[in-house]
């Protein structure tokens, strides 16, 4: 493989601080709780992919917006920690992004989020980062990030690059988007939503085949619908093939997906084929749901080598 690309991944996307309180019940409105103690932990989808990448040992770059503030300084801290590049993360415009997160005794997360300075990255960004954008071997993003910024990444991305969206928060998706993706990665609720499908989703596994062939027709050169302990199914002008679930118990599914896309994405870089990269991603996303947390559950690739066979 040559040598020629600075990253073997640029990640677009958002850069959160979670705010975190375990409360005994959530608040009806006008109503105080009291919770525990706050706890703040670095996320946000683009960031997480961006370290769940770097521990597994891919050279990795982020081009995100983070707001002048403390939340800001601990998201930039948290990444360079990672060994993320953070050149590309500008500061400033609106706060930093955060999520607010009530959990109470069952697990059930209830989530406010503001977007801040994620909402003001801006296609003006992306053009900035032209030079980062054309030396990453794949370009990755999600969609917690203007849509208008993912076009324009989109427009400009290099011939030999390869590119791959998660559209998380899931939303319609304009075709030049959707025939740049190699591939697009969902899971079941955002399947749904990119193919305007209104149905109750009951027999979601028995569809995914089905959701694969009528996501392909949209455009994309490849497609990857995660399916949680179900494993994961890849599509392409081949065909379909399921990737089956590493089995392992589970203590936390948050931060899967972004596990499981990041691994996906790195081995893609390598070469990979897109079954193979599925089946890794599928061992990342095993190890990261036995462990609390998004970041804090992603393991290096010695990690992975030694929890998972293959
Ligand atoms: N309980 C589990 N056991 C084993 N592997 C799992 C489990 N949950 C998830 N995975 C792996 O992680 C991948 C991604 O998980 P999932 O489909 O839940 O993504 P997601 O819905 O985007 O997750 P999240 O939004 O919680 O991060 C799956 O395709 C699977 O390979």
């Amino acid at each position: 493989m040559d040598d020629t690309y600075t990253y073997d991944l640029l990640v677009v996307g958002s850069a959160n601080a979670d705010l975190v309180i375990g409360v005994e019940r959530r608040p009806h409105a006008g109503e105080t709780v009291l919770g525990s103690d706050l706890a703040v932990h670095p996320g946000g989808k683009g960031a997480n992919q961006a370290v769940a990448a770097a521990r597994l040992g891919a050279r990795t770059a982020l081009l995100a917006r983070v707001g002048d503030d403390d939340h800001g300084r601990l998201l930039l801290d948290s990444l360079r920690t990672a060994d993320v590049d953070v050149s590309e993360v500008r500061t400033g415009g609106a706060p930093t992004g955060v999520a607010l997160i009530t959990v109470d005794p069952s697990g059930d997360n209830s989530i406010v989020v503001s977007p801040g300075a994620n909402a003001r990255l801006t296609p003006a960004d992306v053009r900035d980062a032209l030079p980062a954008l054309r030396s990453a071997r794949v370009v990755s993003a999600q969609l917690e990030i203007p849509l208008d910024t993912v076009g324009e990444v989109v427009r400009l991305l290099g011939p030999g690059t390869r590119f791959a969206l998660n559209p998380s928060p899931p939303a319609p998706l304009p075709p030049e988007v959707l025939a740049a993706c190699d591939p697009l990665i969902v899971n079941e609720h955002e399947a749904r939503v990119v193919l305007g499908d209104t149905g109750d989703g009951a027999a979601a596994g028995e569809r995914s085949e089905d959701w694969a062939r009528g996501l392909l027709a949209l455009g994309p050169r490849s497609v990857v619908i995660t399916l949680g302990a179900e494993g994961a199914l890849v599509a392409d002008a081949r065909g379909t093939a399921r990737v089956p679930a590493v089995p392992v118990s589970a203590v936390d599914t948050t931060g899967a997906g972004d596990a499981f896309t990041a691994a996906l994405v790195r081995r893609l870089g390598a070469g990979d084929d897109l079954p193979t990269a599925a089946a890794y991603g599928a061992r990342v996303g095993a190890v990261a749901v036995t462990r609390r947390g998004a970041q804090a559950s992603f393991p290096t690739a010695d990690e992975v080598a030694r929890a998972t066979a293959g």
